[in-house]
């Protein structure tokens, strides 16, 4: 991996900022570095490999729940323990200063999990957040696995906000690509994997405390 904070291209913040104005959603493909991907690979393969990733589960705070018939990956946070993940913070770190600064969204924070799907799971159709309690703003998916085909599945469906049925786009999850959207807005479904899928899944949020309680991170 190069010394260098491997950024995202200019081109490629210019082509991401328009899109999530014209239709709430982004896809690019050879967008993150592939020495940086390749590193992170590597660190998500370690863990699962020990068994240091937690079951994730849905709802926030007391309503958190484990659910394997609505999510079944497993998840670790990131926590700058690498370089690799100070690389990854740092390019997430430009992309929210050019949204605050092309969109006035008022991001302050980034949280992102690695996230492993094992053969056979998926994440139901499903929206990052909900009106009004809007705290994680805008949504990204990093993918991490250095080759995927066409019958290993796994894709993450993109759905229009206006007709939650019509399918409008499909990610591969192949290393290098990149998803970003509104989180309140786009929905958006796993399907199910045939293969080890890896991924970073992280959010840029705005502060929602309520009642003086801040909301919880996870
Ligand atoms: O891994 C993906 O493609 C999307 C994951 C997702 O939707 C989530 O973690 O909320
Ligand atoms: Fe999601």
């Amino acid at each position: 991996m190069s010394l260098v904070i491997p950024s995202l291209s200019p081109a490629t913040l210019t082509e991401l900022v328009d899109a999530l104005v014209e239709r709430g959603w982004y896809l690019g493909e050879g967008v993150v570095d592939a020495g940086l991907c390749r590193a992170l690979y590597d660190e998500l393969e370690e863990r699962v490999a020990h068994r240091a990733m937690q079951a994730a589960g849905i709802g926030r705070g007391e309503e958190h729940s484990l659910r394997r018939d609505i999510r079944g990956d497993t998840i670790h946070w990131l926590d700058r323990a690498t370089l690799a993940q100070r690389h990854y913070l740092g390019a997430m770190a430009e992309l929210q200063q050019e949204l605050n600064q092309a969109l006035y969204l008022g991001l302050f924070e980034f949280e992102a999990h690695f996230a492993h799907y094992g053969p056979g799971t998926f994440y139901k159709k499903h929206r990052d957040s909900f009106r009004g309690r809007a705290n994680r703003v805008v949504s990204t998916v990093c993918y991490l696995n250095p080759d995927w085909g066409p019958a290993d599945g796994g894709e993450m469906v993109l759905y229009d906000p206006e007709d939650e049925t019509r399918e409008v786009a499909r990610v591969v999850p192949r290393a290098g690509s990149f998803a970003c959207f509104l989180a309140d807005r786009v929905p958006h479904e796993v399907l199910p994997t045939a293969r080890p899928r890896a991924s970073i899944a992280g959010w840029f949020r705005r502060n929602a405390s309520l009642n003086g309680v801040i909301d919880p991170a996870y």
